[in-house]
């Protein structure tokens, strides 16, 4: 935007005229007269002050598919949101037109992933680049990984009656309403797996990010009497006060339960540190499962992770599966990280398949009293569960 404005910050009269023209042609005019527009520089991202809609909030309130296209083509943002947050996706969902949807889920899909290729491999230098907003601005804890993990945590009940660890600055780290999410993840990481069946010795498994425990728990309590307890159960954990409260609950003393302590970029990234976590796998070959949900950290940070997994997720039967989280304040956002994430994971090497999960009755309003800030607004819940590709 700042290209086309002037020294003194304003935006040319000229392309001020012009981008009204194309507001006012894509509400009523043809296809022909907004191309016409666009040919002659017309400003496809401009949003109106009044709604913050923008030529592609007006189009998708036409169920116009192609004119959606032509818009796209001419520069107009995907995710631009308008004063209530919402991007012109979630117009056409709105009004249940879902060739209109797909088209700026698809665009948005198109135009991330051309964003991450210009960018280049991952690294936290490349995290302020982002093209997609998958978090809300925000300076607090929640906002940046170091930060956060000097940040003083509390944890106590909510209104709803569950257990919930909120930061320094009140933001939800980890809440008791996810955790029949968190079954269904341990369900389908570990139902088929071979090595969990009753005669198997057992599975592997890393866990990144402890929080309440809640999935630790449920791994170690999904092997009932017939079937065999993890054979290793390793968690990798970061902030001071979560690993305190591990040692609390003596979750450190189960057998067959490792903790390492410190950031899972410190033991993944590390070369060094990677070859001794790996020996602690049968025959150094990796994990059989592994979860990721981790707090403060962004898409970039999740996309650095995939690039590790071929090394530590165990090649034939590993099953790798993350917290789905981001971008879950908006529908069209959240599909598009969905999609982002599995485009990447195959860039890796992996499959992804995705299990629809209805958002369970846990999740009430008074969840969020005392919360700094809602990280959920869907009604339903993309649940990954990816594996190595059979060559
Ligand atoms: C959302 S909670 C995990 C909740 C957990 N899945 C459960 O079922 O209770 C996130 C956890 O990740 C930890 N964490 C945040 N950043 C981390 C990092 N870079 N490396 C390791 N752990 C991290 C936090 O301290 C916190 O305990």
């Amino acid at each position: 935007m700042s290209d086309v404005k002037m020294e003194d910050g304003q935006i040319p009269f000229d392309l001020i005229t012009l981008a009204h023209q194309l507001l006012i042609s894509s509400q009523n005019e043809s296809l022909s007269e907004v191309k016409k527009l666009l040919d002659q520089g017309a400003p496809a991202w401009y949003q109106d002050d009044a709604l913050g809609w923008s030529a592609l909030h007006y189009a998708a309130e036409r169920r116009e598919p192609k004119l959606l296209e032509i818009l796209l083509q001419g520069g107009a943002i995907w995710n631009a949101l308008d004063r209530w947050g919402r991007t012109a996706g979630e117009i056409c969902l709105s009004l249940g037109d879902e060739k209109g949807w797909e088209i700026i889920r698809n665009e948005g899909i198109r135009s991330e992933m051309l964003h991450h290729a210009l960018a280049g491999p991952s690294s936290p230098q490349s995290d302020s680049s982002t093209n997609i907003k998958l978090k809300a601005e925000d300076k607090t804890s929640a906002g940046d990984n170091l930060t956060f993990l000097k940040s003083q945590l509390t944890w106590n009940i909510g209104d709803d009656g569950k257990e919930r660890v909120l930061d320094a600055d009140g933001n939800g780290v980890m809440m008791g309403w996810e955790e029949p999410l968190m079954i269904e993840h341990v369900r389908y990481m570990t139902n088929d797996h071979p090595n969990a069946q009753p005669s198997a010795e057992g599975m592997t498994i890393l866990n990144v990010g402890f929080g309440l425990g809640i999935v630790d728990r449920l791994f170690q309590q999904t092997q009932s009497s017939s079937h065999p307890k993890p054979l290793n159960h390793h968690i990798i954990e970061a902030h001071p006060q979560v690993l305190q409260y591990i040692r609390d609950k003596g979750f450190d003393k189960i057998p067959g339960v490792k903790i390492l302590e410190g950031r899972w970029q410190d033991f993944l990234q590390d070369p060094e540190k990677l070859g001794e976590v790996l020996e602690g796998t049968p025959g150094g070959m990796g994990y059989d499962a592994i979860f990721v949900d981790t707090f403060a950290e962004g898409y970039e940070d999740l996309k650095a992770f995939f690039e590790v997994l071929p090394d530590i997720l165990e090649p034939e039967n590993g099953i790798f599966s993350f917290w789905n989280g981001l971008g879950a304040t908006n529908a069209t956002i959240y599909a598009v990280s969905s999609g982002l994430a599995e485009l990447h994971l195959e860039d890796v090497g992996l499959d992804t398949k995705w299990y629809d999960v209805l958002i369970p009755d846990s999740l009430r309003e008074e969840v969020w009293k005392g919360v700094r800030r809602r990280y959920w607004e869907l009604p339903g819940y993309k649940l990954p569960i990816a594996k190595m590709k059979l060559i």
